[in-house]
């Protein structure tokens, strides 16, 4: 067996990258590339025409907006995120990077996505850029998240401005389509969030976050899962019915939306004890939430393939 020398230069470049993955870990990137998928889509769909670079500046400015709010979401929430066992490793909580310096990294990002935004697209876009950024580390983060059950019914908010800010980005102002395509993640969001929180829940009451299963317990929480997906599904035929979606979408959605509540029935079937926690490990739970990230990425590149076809 040969014994490997690692030369001082490489320790020095594999620090130096493992730093710059931190600051990246920061932004959430993979949360992230849901949010530029449905802000990109808002863009494609919005009728008008952007300059391809000034489309790419737009997108690269949601990107941007969305990650600066989860680096601040990780520095308001680094005490919580210490005893988590899903969060003790991020970067602020494992003592990789410092909260003052996450915190101007937020803030210069937030500005920046903002300002770029507005000077390349228009100051509408921009306005509800900086609107969901304040909502998700003010009203989410700092406000509802430890105060009540709702916090991601209402502060899910923050996730559903994309396709709005791609939208204004094109044609400066906000119209009934994009208003329905943030309604329909809006309503999303409870089904996403809640069938993770169900198998994470033992996380959140450790912490004292009052998410629904730690609240409701997890009966209640798999009948709302349920609620908000039959829900959901009607919401996403509204494009269609509007006119401003065709048959590849329409198909698509009512397709994409029977396998969610097939996933959302199976959660709330679950074999359970007698109150209501999951005999089989949370597995339904564990499906529909990988279902629903599929979901709505899948939605949305129909609306965009739609309008990219039958154009
Ligand atoms: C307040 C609303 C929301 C809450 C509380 C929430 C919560 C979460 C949590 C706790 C995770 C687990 C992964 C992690 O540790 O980061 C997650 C994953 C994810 N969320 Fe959400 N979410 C919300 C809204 C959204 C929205 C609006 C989108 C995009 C449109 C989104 C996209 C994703 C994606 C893509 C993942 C998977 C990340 C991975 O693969 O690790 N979420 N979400
Ligand atoms: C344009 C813009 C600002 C978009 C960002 C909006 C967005 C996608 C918000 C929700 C994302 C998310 C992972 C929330 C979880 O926070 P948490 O604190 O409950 O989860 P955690 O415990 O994993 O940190």
């Amino acid at each position: 067996m040969s014994d490997v020398v690692i030369s001082p230069a490489l320790e020095g470049t594999d620090s130096s990258l493992s730093e710059v993955r931190d600051w990246v870990t920061l932004l959430k990137p993979r949360v992230i590339s849901l949010v530029v998928l449905t802000g990109a889509v808002g863009l494609i769909v919005a009728p008008g025409h952007l300059h391809p670079v000034l489309a790419i500046t737009a997108v690269l400015c949601i990107a941007l907006g969305a990650g600066a709010a989860g680096a601040l979401n990780m520095w308001w929430d680094r005490d919580i995120d210490a005893q988590m066992r899903r969060t003790a490793t991020r970067p602020i909580p494992a003592g990789r990077i410092a909260p003052d310096a996450a915190l101007t990294y937020g803030i210069v990002l937030s500005l920046a996505s903002v300002g770029i935004l507005g000077l390349a697209t228009n100051w509408v876009a921009a306005g509800v850029l900086a609107l969901s950024i304040a909502f998700y580390v003010v009203v989410y983060t700092m406000w509802l998240k430890r105060r009540t059950p709702q916090n991601i019914v209402i502060g899910g908010a923050a996730g559903a401005f994309p396709p709005i800010i791609g939208w204004a980005a094109v044609t400066g102002d906000i119209t009934l389509a994009p208003l329905i395509l943030f309604a329909i993640i809006f309503v999303w969001t409870p089904p996403h969030f809640w069938a993770l929180a169900l198998w994470a829940h033992g996380d959140y009451a450790r912490v004292k976050v009052p998410m629904l299963p730690v609240t409701h317990g997890a009966r209640e929480t798999r009948r709302q899962i349920l609620v908000y997906t039959i829900g959901l599904v009607p919401l996403t035929l509204l494009p269609g019915l509007f006119g401003f979606a065709g048959p590849i979408y329409t198909a698509a959605a009512s397709l994409l939306g029977l396998e969610f509540l097939r996933q959302a029935w199976l959660v709330w079937r679950d074999a359970q004890d007698a109150e209501g926690r999951s005999l089989t490990n949370d597995a339904p739970a564990k499906k529909c939430f990988r279902y629903s990230l599929y979901y709505l990425a899948a939605l949305f590149v129909a609306l965009a393939a739609d309008r990219l076809i039958l154009a």
